[in-house]
């Protein structure tokens, strides 16, 4: 063929010379991506932070290395905390005014030094950045005559008049924030946060489709109720729209759990696709019993095709407004080790079996599946999960591991090892900025399918 198949690195797709071809669009020799940054706007209590670290939190699972850098911590550590006053954030406070544009230029700084660093690809400048005078100043920080390659920058303003939802933010939020905490009490906090919010609005100016007409950018306006999309650049900028416009705030609970106990897990046989076990099916009864108990308002339940895990549904499906089954919640595909014992993988394939534990996440068997492939499987689960109210996930324990990982943010070194035993419950249930989790036993006999991380000789 007239051009080279492309050599896949770990970290960027480096293309050998492709000569002229009608099919490939002609790149360059050299295709890196671009930094982004992602720039919040918005008043006080408008969930800047929430959306920083959620959107962090997303873009890492994936695999897109983000940071996300909040401006609030730089102040409050740079100067002590008799600083969080409302007087303190007055425009007409001249010594205010310069510690928050300091704190401003040593946040950028420390962004700046994270995207050029070869780790970091996306960076979440959280900050009110309510005058177009500061957004003019991050912009030509990012677009610096010197900088190569410029960053690419997307602003995220949310705007928000529903007094409902600013009032939820304070209570949950502000008043607990160490500009707060044990220094006055709630009702006096709000109150002083009322007065800070008042200061900033003296300045705001919000995003305007004509005045910001080059810029890029999308308006969330009431925490997700409408949005206002503007000239979105890229891959970077098309995900983080895709995402915030499938996130909500409503109050629901996520329910993770295994299938009962399999015949293979009985043997310590991996995948497969075995019946439940006597105690795999008293499981599915107690879980059942669970369920009634906890009446969960229209639960939707989502169960992998394996039979083990359509047993286990199968036994709540009256219980559920909804029952479907879906191929991407079946467990890590073992390839060429499917129906194999850990010890007959060591046995008969022991350099695989050596190189899964050097770097289990990247390991992909042969013929099989890696945790890696699995994430990039999983990525529409978790985007319908987000967008839905109560589900029930009937899965398995690699698949849960990386949906786990989503939640609470574990990295990839030590997904491969997140404890998810068989015969127990995890209900999770967003609060804030992150999200409670419960873990229900039931106390029934099962294998333990759990295998640590080998502590190297
Ligand atoms: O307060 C707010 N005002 C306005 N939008 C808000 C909040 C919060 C919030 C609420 C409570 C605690 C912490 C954060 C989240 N979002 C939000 C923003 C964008 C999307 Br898409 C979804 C939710
Ligand atoms: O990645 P690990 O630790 O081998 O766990 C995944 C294995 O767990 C099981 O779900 C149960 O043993 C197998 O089907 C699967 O291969």
């Amino acid at each position: 063929a007239d051009h080279e198949i492309p050599h896949i690195s770990k970290r960027k797709i480096t293309y050998s010379t492709i000569k002229s071809s009608p099919f490939l669009a002609q790149q360059g020799t050299e295709q890196v991506r671009v930094p982004n940054v992602i720039v919040l706007v918005g008043l006080p209590a408008r969930g800047k932070t929430y959306i920083s670290r959620k959107l962090c939190r997303y873009l890492n699972w994936i695999g897109i290395k983000t940071k996300a850098i909040n401006v609030g911590d730089y102040r409050r550590s740079a100067c002590d905390l008799d600083n969080s006053e409302h007087e303190f954030f007055s425009p007409y406070n001249l010594k205010g005014t310069q510690i928050r544009d300091d704190c401003a230029r040593r946040a950028m700084e420390d962004m700046g030094r994270y995207l050029q660093s070869k780790e970091g690809e996306v960076a979440i400048f959280d900050a009110t950045n309510t005058t177009r005078e500061r957004r003019q100043m991050v912009i030509d920080f990012c677009h610096a005559p010197e900088r190569d390659p410029k960053f690419r920058v997307f602003f995220v303003e949310s705007v928000c008049d529903d007094p409902k939802i600013i009032e939820q933010n304070i209570t949950d939020v502000k008043i607990n924030s160490p500009d707060y905490k044990g220094r006055m009490e709630a009702e006096q906090a709000k109150e002083d946060f009322m007065k800070r919010i008042e200061n900033y609005k003296i300045q705001y100016e919000p995003l305007d489709e004509d005045d910001d007409y080059d810029l890029s950018f999308i308006k969330v306006i009431n925490a997700g109720r409408s949005f206002f999309v503007h000239n979105v650049a890229g891959h970077v900028q098309s995900r983080v729209v895709y995402f915030l416009m499938n996130i909500h705030l409503s109050p629901r609970s996520i329910y993770l759990t295994r299938h009962g106990e399999s015949e293979y897990n009985r043997m310590g046989r991996l995948g497969g696709d075995s019946p439940l076990s006597e105690n795999g099916m008293k499981y599915a009864r107690r879980l059942r019993e669970y369920f009634e108990k906890e009446n969960v308002r229209d639960l939707r339940i989502w169960s992998s095709q394996k039979i083990r895990a359509a047993q286990t549904a199968s036994f709540l499906k009256d219980l559920a407004a909804h029952t479907e089954f879906w191929k991407p919640l079946e467990e890590i595909d073992a390839g060429i080790c499917e129906g194999l014992t850990y010890e007959e993988i060591a046995s008969r394939y022991p350099k695989q079996f050596n190189d899964r534990d050097k770097d289990k996440y990247h390991y992909r068997y042969p013929s099989g599946e890696s945790y890696e492939d699995l994430v990039a499987r999983l990525e529409p689960v978790i985007m319908e999960l987000e967008r839905q109210s109560n589900v029930l996930v009937v899965s398995h324990q690699a698949v849960l591991r990386c949906i786990l990982a989503y939640f609470y943010n574990v990295n990839p070194s030590e997904l491969p090892y997140v404890k998810v035993p068989l015969h127990s419950v995890l209900k999770l249930t967003p609060v804030a900025y992150g999200c409670n989790a419960e873990t229900i036993p039931f106390n029934i006999d099962a294998a333990d399918t759990h295998r640590d991380k080998p502590a190297w000789e």
